[in-house]
C-alpha cells in the first residue's frame, strides 16, 4: 500500500471527488487543526508553485447551540467575525467548513463555535486564506465524521484523500498554488486540468512535491498596511485585476525557461542558479508599476547585498529574498547569519529612499526571517479520537 506522497504519485490516484454522506454515529463534537502559511509563484511560477512556511494558523472548532467566530493573533482587529444564524458568512474558515459539511452530507451545517489562532500575516501574500480554507475544510470534514488518509487508501468509504481535499479547496480558493503547500507542506508544483484540453483526467488539480534545498532561509518584508484589506483572497483579486489579459510570447518562453530551471535548481540544491530562476515577466513588472512601487527597488538590494533569489510573495506585497542554503557545516552559520542581516539591511535601506507616497501607500513594515517546513495540515486534536491512523496530512510523505 503506498505510504508516501511519491508513492501516491506513482500510483496516479485520479480521485474524482466522491461526496459521500457519512453516517451520523460518526461525527465529532471538536476539532483543532493547524496549517502553515506559504509563499506562492516563486518568481516565475505563477499560480504554479508555492512553498509552505514554518508560520502557523491553529482552527478550534466545536459543535454549538449557535454561531460564532473570534480571531485572535494576526489581522484579528480587522478581519470580520459576522455570521448569520444560519451560518453564512464571508469568513473564509466559515465559508470552507460550509462546504466541508455539505460534502460529507451533513446539511444544513451545525451551529459551531469557531476560533482561530493566527500566525500568518493577513493579505500579504503569505497564503493567510488558503490556510483558512484548508483548516476549514479539515475541520468540517473530520466533526462530520470522516478519516482524513494517510496512506493513500481508499478502503474506507468515510476516508478522504488529500488529493481529494486539494480538489475542494482549489474550488474555493481558484488556485493551487498556496493551498497545495498548506494541505502537504513543502515546495508544492501544482497543475490545474482544463475540461475541453484534458478531456480523458477527471481530476481537476494534481500536485507534485519538490524538494527544499539544505538550510534554505527566507528573509520576508511584510509591509504593514497590507492588512487594510477585507481578506486575502479580495487583496489577491485586486491583484489578479492589474494583470494584462494576454503576455508577449517572448514573455512566456522567458517564463517557461526560468520555471524549469527553478525545478532543476530545487532538485540539485542549486543555489547560484536562482537568481535567474527566481525572474519573472508574467505578473511581477505589472504589480510592480501599478500596485508595489518598493518591488524592484528592494529585489535589486537583495541580491545585490548576497541573496540567492527574490521575488513577489504571490500575489504580494510582501518581497520574499531566499538566503543561507546551509552547507550544514557549523562554522558555516556565522556568514549566513551574516548573510540574513545583510539582505535585510539592504533592503531597509531600499526602504528608506522610497517617497512617502510608497509609505502612505503600505506603511514601513515588518522584517521576518522565516524556514520553509516540509510538514503540512494537521489535526492536533478530536473528540472523539479517530478510530485508525492518526490523519495528519502532513505525515502523509513520512518526513515528520
Ligand atoms: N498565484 C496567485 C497568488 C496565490 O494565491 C497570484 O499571484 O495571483
Amino acid at each position: 500500500m503506498p505510504h508516501s506522497q511519491a508513492a501516491l504519485e506513482a500510483a496516479s490516484v485520479e480521485p474524482a471527488l466522491k461526496k459521500q454522506k457519512v453516517p451520523a454515529s460518526l461525527r465529532r463534537n471538536k476539532v483543532v487543526v493547524r496549517v502553515p502559511g506559504s509563499t506562492a509563484n516563486l518568481g516565475p511560477g505563477f499560480d504554479a508553485i508555492g512553498m509552505a512556511v514554518d508560520i502557523w494558523n491553529e482552527i478550534s472548532v466545536e459543535r454549538s447551540t449557535a454561531f460564532s467566530i473570534t480571531t485572535s493573533g494576526e489581522g484579528a482587529e480587522r478581519i470580520s467575525t459576522e455570521v448569520a444564524p444560519d451560518g453564512a458568512s464571508k469568513h473564509m474558515v466559515m465559508r470552507a467548513l460550509q462546504r466541508a459539511f455539505e460534502y460529507a452530507g451533513e446539511v444544513p451545517m451545525p451551529p459551531l463555535r469557531v476560533h482561530c489562532r493566527n500566525m500568518v500575516p493577513v493579505c500579504s501574500g503569505f497564503g493567510s486564506s488558503s490556510a483558512a480554507i484548508v483548516g476549514g475544510l479539515i475541520a468540517g470534514l473530520v466533526l462530520s465524521g470522516k478519516e482524513l488518509r494517510v496512506r493513500g487508501s481508499n478502503s474506507s468509504a468515510n476516508g478522504i484523500d488529500p488529493e481529494e481535499l486539494l480538489q475542494l479547496a482549489n474550488q474555493i480558493e481558484g488556485h493551487p498554488d498556496n493551498v497545495a503547500p498548506a494541505i502537504y507542506g513543502g515546495i508544492q508544483l501544482s497543475l490545474v486540468f482544463d475540461k475541453v484540453l484534458d478531456p480523458d483526467v477527471q481530476q481537476e488539480v494534481m500536485s507534485r512535491h519538490l524538494p527544499i534545498p539544505s538550510g534554505l532561509r527566507l528573509v520576508a518584508y511584510v509591509p504593514s498596511e497590507a492588512a487594510r484589506f477585507g481578506n486575502g483572497s479580495d487583496k489577491t483579486e485586486e491583484m489578479r485585476n492589474l494583470l494584462d489579459p494576454t503576455i508577449p510570447r517572448k514573455d512566456a518562453v522567458f517564463n517557461i525557461q526560468r520555471t524549469a530551471l527553478l525545478v532543476d535548481a530545487l532538485h540539485r540544491g542549486d543555489l547560484k542558479v536562482l537568481r535567474h530562476a527566481t525572474k519573472d515577466r508574467l505578473h511581477q513588472p505589472m504589480r510592480g508599476e501599478k500596485a508595489y512601487p518598493h518591488l524592484n527597488d528592494m529585489m535589486r538590494a537583495a541580491l545585490d547585498a548576497g541573496a540567492h533569489g527574490s521575488f513577489l510573495s504571490g500575489a504580494g506585497p510582501t518581497v520574499m529574498c531566499i538566503c543561507s542554503g546551509a552547507s550544514g557545516d557549523i562554522f558555516a552559520q556565522k556568514s549566513e547569519e551574516r548573510q540574513e542581516r545583510d539582505v535585510t539591511d539592504a533592503m531597509r535601506k531600499a526602504l528608506g529612499a522610497l517617497d512617502d507616497k510608497h509609505l502612505q501607500t503600505w506603511g514601513h513594515g515588518d522584517f521576518y526571517i522565516v524556514s520553509p517546513t516540509e510538514k503540512g495540515a494537521h489535526v492536533t486534536f478530536a473528540d472523539p479520537a479517530f478510530s485508525d491512523g492518526l490523519a495528519t496530512f502532513g505525515s502523509l510523505d513520512g518526513r515528520l
